[in-house]
């Protein structure tokens, strides 16, 4: 029933069958939730009983018997483990403390970038910015970035990437889960294997960093995410107190959580701007009314820059990096509008459908970001006809710190170029065919050639 896109699957079906759909996947009772009323009703009104996550199989194995946030059952474990992440790691202040670790990065890559330029030849857009946000994220958790060879012999990048593909590819154990100690798909096993790899890294990660803090040797650094939980660790006074496997399923969440999900949204913004010349034209115009082209973009221009904002909220609410959000389970029986939803079911939530709902949005499936103009429909999770970072007990703890990177990451690179496609390819050709896992990115490496745009010394 469901396909390479299951998202778009199950948009059809309720378009048949209604916004809150009863189906069966293998032995369990799953709703499917596809119109803003809907989600009002699961993730405000009734947020607490759908606040938990079911078990699944690549939490079990690869994230630490769900011991880490984004997995973990709803109770006492999950809400110290949020707590902690909200205020000590994710906090606008946190998030600020790593300004300066962000300008040196895209600094980098903006170099990067510009020798390309000189040279008149395509960047991979894709693995680029992809690699910068590995870069930028590894330094926030880890304080430092990694070489692939420092990592395992297939490199970082692999690790992971195939860590993200295990977890998404459809697991029968998820769905009948008397069978799941058979591993019939193999995938428990390749599972157990990759997440030994991460296992030995986080270790010796964890181990450098105590012996720095043993040794002093740390002082007027910015803390990063390593140093501040193992100040929580073993602590009887703190009311988060977390051991060591804690710490590192913790890490992989943050790690899971923000390399791909920003980098796709900066993908399909790109390709989105390449696409509609016009609305690029804009953006770009207002970034030399605001920022000036002697400069390169700062973070606190981004408050000022209305359009690209908008051009942010467009390509969220068209390609949400996560189109189901990550499923919720029910923590009891519920009516809701007469429909009876028992204890454990799974429920899905249909980010993508909501934002293509044509009773929300006028042209659902045009690139139109002028539709923000005089409305205060945010991404935040107030607004149910929007919601790329989920809303309620479990909406997005990363929120500051995605549209940040998202926006500088974009600002920087349509403030600094002009981008034209390689081999005389034309806009409207553009192929924006996508790819389903963890993340949902473009099916095809954006490539594109540069030309430097700013008065500024080379
Ligand atoms: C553009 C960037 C991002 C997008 C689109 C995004 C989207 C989402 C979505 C859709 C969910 C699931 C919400 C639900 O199930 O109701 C989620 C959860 C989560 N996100 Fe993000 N996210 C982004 C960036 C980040 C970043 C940078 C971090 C942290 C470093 C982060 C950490 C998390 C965590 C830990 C959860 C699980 C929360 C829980 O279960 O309590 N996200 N995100």
């Amino acid at each position: 029933m469901l396909g390479e896109f299951p998202h778009r699957d199950l948009h059809k079906l309720a378009k048949q069958h209604g916004p809150i759909m009863h189906i069966r996947l293998g032995l369990v009772p799953t709703i499917v939730v596809s119109s803003p009323q809907a989600a009002e009703l699961f993730l405000k009104t009734h947020d607490l009983v759908f606040a938990s996550r079911p078990p699944q199989e690549a939490a079990k194995h690869i994230s630490y018997n769900q011991a880490g946030m984004a997995f973990s059952e709803y109770g006492s474990y999950w809400r110290n483990v949020r707590k902690m992440c909200t205020l000590e790691l994710l906090s606008n202040l946190k998030v600020n403390s790593f300004r300066a670790m962000r300008k040196e990065e895209i600094g980098l890559f903006i170099d990067f970038i510009r020798e390309a330029a000189r040279d008149g030849v395509a960047v991979d857009l894709s693995a680029k910015v992809s690699s910068l946000n590995a870069d930028m994220t590894c330094r926030m958790v880890f304080g430092k970035k990694f070489e692939d060879s420092e990592f395992d012999e297939r490199g970082f990048r692999d690790v992971i990437q195939e860590v993200f593909k295990l977890s998404s590819t459809p697991n029968l154990g998820n769905y009948i889960p008397q069978i799941a100690k058979f591993d019939l798909q193999g995938l428990t096993k390749k599972m157990k294997k990759a997440s030994k790899v991460f296992d030995n890294f986080f270790e010796k990660i964890i181990d450098a960093h105590i012996q720095c803090r043993d040794s002093n040797n740390s002082e007027g650094r910015t803390k990063d995410f390593v140093d501040v939980m193992l100040s929580f660790m073993g602590s009887q006074e703190s009311e988060y107190r977390i051991e060591r496997s804690n710490i590192k399923a913790i890490i992989l969440d943050m790690l899971s959580a923000s390399i791909d999900s920003a980098s796709t949204t900066v993908d399909w913004a790109l390709a989105e701007l390449i696409k509609n010349p016009n609305i690029m034209e804009k953006v770009q115009k207002e970034l030399e009314t605001k920022v000036g082209i002697e400069r390169m973009v700062e973070e606190s221009d981004l408050e000022s820059l209305d359009y690209l904002n908008m051009v942010v909220k467009e390509t969220l609410r068209l390609h949400p990096a996560g189109p189901l959000l990550i499923p919720h389970a029910s923590m009891g029986d519920c009516i809701i509008n007469d429909f009876h939803i028992p204890k454990n079911a799974h429920i899905i939530i249909n980010a993508w459908a909501i934002g293509r709902d044509p009773h929300a949005w006028t042209e659902p499936e045009k690139f139109i970001p002028e539709r923000f103009i005089g409305s205060d429909v945010d991404v935040r999770g107030r607004d149910f006809q929007l919601l790329p970072f989920g809303s309620g007990r479990r909406g997005c703890p990363g929120i500051q710190l995605g549209l940040t990177v998202v926006r500088l990451v974009l600002a920087q690179l349509v403030h600094s170029f002009d981008w034209e496609l390689p081999n005389g390819m034309l806009p409207a050709d553009l192929d924006m065919t996508e790819e389903f896992g963890l993340t949902v990115p473009r099916a095809k490496h954006l490539l594109a050639i540069p030309t430097y745009r700013l008065v500024h010394k080379w």
